[in-house]
């Protein structure tokens, strides 16, 4: 990312986290999606026979797909900011990081430890009036409205620990202060990078996609991930460690953009190889449990400019969604063959077994 492009998602970013908890896309409610509240976002209702909890899918194969079309909005609301932001500084080097935006990523595999940048209070950026020191909106989300609401975050749950009297989001909590140095310490010696390399040697879609159990998929490493900048303690977690509260943190997209470019290498690498039907073993908002899934199963509530829903065969291809990743040279005039053979060495020479 260039300088320019750091400023502009900086206050990309702030300009987000101050939108009212009001707005349809608000960090509050883009957030909520996720997790808690568990209220209709965009109007898609709950369904009354599913469980009551967010809409993202977790053990389930739609885990990677909605994950994408969950950062593609983000991505796209970030970079309505970034444009808006761009006009005022009447300069054509901030109106191509503009236009150049993409949301960054965190490589959790290749570097167990968090991005300096997350645990700074503040930050330095270029404003269009000039170098200004702002407060970090990567090392936490501050909530507007606090304490919250009871109703929609009760105090108590269980695995919830702590997390309502927090009034901004925080990382292996102790006392209420966040912890990165155990964090970083504990990130590496969790084998994120070993654990990343064998789902490559998996060739199923189902198997990379879901899995909480074996590192045979790319939601094991990255809930160790979660766990991990949760602090593991179950009685006073982070918000990261818990899914009704974890996309409230903003390290959570820098977690989760990375999960999806391991996704689309792996893809790259195995062309052929998508969803096949699977019955969905825990349900989400609007999904029953025990309901069959499919590759035109309704990413909820994600819809398309048309109206009709996103569904995984949408979120199958990155040049349809306008972006890549920079071991992915799709852009480049090459054979699917030729590309899987170039990721293929991209990947063994990041995460493969050093000789
Ligand atoms: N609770 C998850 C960890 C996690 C937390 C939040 C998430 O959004 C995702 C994963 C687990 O059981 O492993």
């Amino acid at each position: 990312m260039t300088h320019d492009g750091r400023s502009l998602y900086l206050q990309a970013l702030i300009a987000l986290q101050q939108t009212s908890e009001d707005e349809l896309l608000s960090w509050f409610q883009i957030a909520g999606i996720h997790g808690r509240p568990f209220i209709p976002w965009d109007g898609i209702e709950w369904n009354p026979s599913a469980p009551e909890v967010g809409y993202c899918p977790h053990s389930s194969v739609l885990f990677t797909s909605w994950h994408r079309i969950y950062l593609a909005l983000l991505e796209q609301v970030l970079s309505s900011h970034a444009q808006h932001l761009a006009k005022t500084y009447n300069s054509t080097t901030y109106q191509i990081a503009a236009d150049n935006f993409r949301i960054p990523y965190w490589d959790y595999a290749l570097t167990p430890s968090m991005p300096d940048i997350v645990d700074y209070p503040q930050v330095l950026i270029n404003t269009s009036s000039g170098p200004m020191n702002v407060s970090n909106p990567l090392l936490h989300y501050r909530f507007q409205q606090f304490p919250l609401n009871e109703t929609l975050f009760p105090a108590g749950e269980s695995g919830e620990g702590c997390l309502t009297t927090y009034n901004t989001t925080v990382r292996f909590p102790v006392n209420g202060v966040s912890n990165c140095d155990s964090i970083n310490a504990n990130l590496q010696g969790s084998n994120l990078k070993a654990n990343t390399y064998s789902v490559f040697q998996t060739r199923d879609y189902n198997t990379m996609a879901t899995g909480t159990t074996s590192n045979s998929a790319f939601e094991y490493a990255h809930n160790q991930v979660h766990h991990t900048i949760g602090g593991f303690n179950t009685m006073d977690p982070g918000h990261m460690g818990v899914f009704a509260y974890a996309a409230f943190d903003p390290i959570f997209f820098l977690v989760h953009a990375n999960a999806d470019r391991l996704f689309a290498l792996w893809q790259a690498m195995n062309p052929t190889s998508f969803l096949t039907p699977d019955i969905d073993s825990t349900g989400t908002f609007t999904n029953v449990v025990g309901g069959n899934l499919t590759v035109d199963s309704p990413l909820t509530p994600f819809t398309m400019v048309n109206g009709s829903a996103w569904t995984s065969t949408g979120a199958r291809d990155l040049v349809g969604l306008g972006y890549s990743y920079p071991e992915i040279m799709d852009w480049l005039p090459i054979s699917k063959d030729d590309l899987a053979k170039n990721v293929t060495a991209a990947v063994e020479w990041m995460y493969g077994p050093s000789t």
